[in-house]
């Protein structure tokens, strides 16, 4: 098997409703992928069946023996109103040492946060720590449900460049699951849109202008994709003038 996670005719259902009807999947080695599709459409369930947190009610989800997963689900349960600092978050529930947190954080963009308050991170900074956590036992595959709902538009594409970054270093495979078509599709290799099935996938582009997409999407989000992936390469171009500054 040379995919790390893979399903075969995954149909699951929930509450005696069929949610996935016979998906067939596989997530390759560094590659990033983005489940896009309507609410309800069984997102986070499928991504729940890939960590094994719910049974198939037929057909087959597969990992690679010894896997190492790295999950960040859609809510977190903790109440805001607890004391406690990100450094024990990252220590819950097995208590990881000091450096070992300190470069997860540093890992996803969130550098000396350590003895900050949970309760008082912006929502950006709390997904990063969220991707730090998730980012502790260097995972092989990346799963992401949402990672950026509730950020504004340069805190989503920043949070996303973050992610790009954090393949290229330690080499995982990332599959989210996001509602920001335009934002999240033009840092994706692939995309799947889902609903209740796998209603079409490839490249961003491809999908953008797939049928199915765009009966369930409408026809705006080319063009969004389009400024974005130019607001994309100028900022990166600006990045780069910066770099070129810093170390003339
Ligand atoms: N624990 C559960 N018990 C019963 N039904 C469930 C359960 N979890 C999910 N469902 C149902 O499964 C369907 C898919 O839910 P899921 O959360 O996977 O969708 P989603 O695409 O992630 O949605 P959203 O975009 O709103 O987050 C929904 O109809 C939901 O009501």
């Amino acid at each position: 098997m040379t995919a790390l996670i893979e399903t075969r005719d995954l149909t699951l259902h929930m509450g005696g409703q069929e949610v996935l009807r016979d998906v067939n999947f596989a997530l390759n080695p560094r590659e990033i992928v983005t489940v896009v599709g309507p609410n309800g459409s069984g997102k986070s369930t499928f991504l729940r069946s890939l960590i094994g947190a719910v049974r198939p009610h037929s057909g087959k989800v597969t990992r690679k023996p010894g896997l190492r997963l790295g999950y960040v689900p859609q809510k977190l349960a903790l109440d805001p109103s607890l004391p406690m600092t990100v450094a024990r978050f990252l220590s819950l529930p097995d208590r990881i040492p000091a450096h070992m947190c300190a470069a997860a954080l540093a890992e996803a963009g969130a550098e000396g946060y350590a003895d900050r308050q949970i309760a008082d991170l912006s929502g950006g900074q709390l997904q990063r720590v969220l991707l730090a956590r998730a980012l502790l036992n260097l995972p092989e595959v990346l799963l992401l449900d949402e990672p950026t709902q509730g950020l504004d538009q340069p805190g989503q594409a920043a949070f996303y460049r973050q992610i790009e970054e954090v393949r290229d270093r330690l080499g995982c495979a990332v599959l989210l699951v996001s509602h920001e078509l335009h934002v999240v599709m033009s840092a994706s290799d692939r995309v799947i849109c889902l609903n209740g099935h796998v209603c079409c996938e490839g490249h961003p582009e491809v999908v953008a202008q797939a049928e199915e997409y765009r009966a369930l999407f409408g026809t705006g989000t080319g063009g969004a994709l389009a400024l974005y992936r130019h607001e994309h390469t100028h900022s990166h171009d600006h990045d780069h003038a910066h770099e070129g500054c810093d170390h003339a």
